[in-house]
């Protein structure tokens, strides 16, 4: 295909409820999306990196510049360019993943809708609904904890995954366990520990965590595998993976024997498929980690989370955990689960109307 042209949206969505983690608290996303346009069709995707570079070295407005300055217009300059080849044209720009991974699965929307085949079916997916997981933020207390948990498991999710940082770690995954007995639980510190909190940190093993996932930097592999060797509790990895090399060293590290796959993190669906065949291959399990996506990034989420290496339910909540009013027909749990789209492409389109009234700039960047 090649590209007529590309759009860059900046749209406000305020969240439900804040959302607070080790690095801070959200209010509200301010999120680009990324609309590429060719004479076959055209194709959406979400940026899922944050206004401020917190949970990794990307931030918002630092995607819309690498787009607008060097990808492009290395993309747009090709006279056919298909999802494989966004990779190739965008591989001498270092890192940006999370640009990257927008841009590539925009053009990819464009060419799976121009050929009437579906993420999940391009992608590999073996399920046509997957189970849904939750992410609960940090609170001000246990008993505020214990009631957004409680409602949670009152909206039938399958999973409860708990942030947790020096300080709220111990006592509110003692509080969850004693309340509501086995459900599925694991933890998420963001990176907040160092390999000192480890005799801390092995107080988990007494709750039976599915994984506790990040606990050390985002940039480390050789102190998880230390760490990994003095929990019992599963480590799993999500900031310190960034490609299926990464994953790969992880795995011969034994730094973790879980991996959180996130399409933005690791630059695209393409790279994250990777990921899952050779964890598949490594007897490692991988789920579909979450970054508050709007309808747009969710659909494509849930298409990935269906490939049969994604045993443990993902953080792919239905929009209402984080949206009154999602910028595409709400994602709705049923039973647990949420439906895989099964349209072309992603399946699922922005509601123009929505689109209008939550826009905060766009921008044309013609081919
Ligand atoms: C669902 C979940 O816990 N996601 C991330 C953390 C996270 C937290 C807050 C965010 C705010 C704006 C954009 C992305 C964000 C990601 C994680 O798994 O580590
Ligand atoms: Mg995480």
């Amino acid at each position: 295909m090649k590209i007529t042209g590309v759009e860059l949206r900046r749209i406000a969505m305020p969240l439900v409820a804040p959302f607070r983690t080790s690095f801070g608290t959200e209010h509200s996303r301010d999120v680009l999306l990324v609309r590429v346009v060719t004479p076959e069709a055209e194709g959406w995707a979400e940026c899922v990196a944050m206004g401020e570079p917190l949970y990794s070295p990307e931030y918002v407005d630092g995607a819309a510049d690498v787009m607008r300055r060097f990808m492009v217009p290395a993309l747009t300059a090709l006279q056919h360019v298909d999802a494989y080849g966004v990779g190739q044209a965008l591989e001498p720009l270092k890192g940006h993943r999370m640009a990257k991974a927008a841009l590539e699965t925009a053009v990819l929307d464009a060419q799976l809708r121009a050929s009437g085949e579906s993420f999940a079916r391009f992608l590999g997916a073996s399920r046509e609904a997957v189970p849904c997981g939750v992410s609960v933020g940090i609170m001000n207390s246990i008993p505020e904890l214990l009631d957004a948990v409680d409602g949670y498991i009152a909206e039938g999710y399958v999973r409860i995954k708990l942030k947790i940082e020096p300080g709220w770690d111990l006592e509110p995954v003692r509080a969850v366990r004693e309340r509501f007995g086995d459900v599925l639980l694991q933890v998420d510190a963001n990176a907040a520990y160092t390999l000192t909190d480890s005799a801390h940190l092995a107080g988990l093993d007494a709750f039976g965590l599915l994984l506790i996932e990040q606990p050390l930097a985002d940039d480390d592999l050789v102190q998880h595998a230390e760490l990994a060797k003095r929990l019992r509790t599963p480590v799993c990895l999500d900031e310190s993976i960034e490609s299926a090399a990464h994953a790969a060293a992880a795995i011969s590290l034994k730094a973790c024997s879980v991996i959180n796959i996130k399409p933005g993190r690791v630059g695209g669906y393409l790279e994250a498929r990777r990921i899952h065949d050779l964890c598949r291959a490594n007897g490692v399990a991988v789920w579909c980690g979450g970054m508050l996506e709007t309808g747009i990034g969710r659909a494509a989420n849930v298409a990935l989370a269906a490939l049969p290496g994604f045993t443990l339910p993902g953080d792919t909540s239905a929009s209402r955990r984080y949206f009154a009013r999602d910028v595409t027909p709400p994602f709705e749990l049923r039973d647990g689960h949420l439906d895989v789209p099964a349209g072309p492409g992603i399946g699922v389109d922005p509601d123009p109307a929505v689109l209008d009234e939550v826009t905060t700039s766009v921008e044309w960047l013609a081919g």
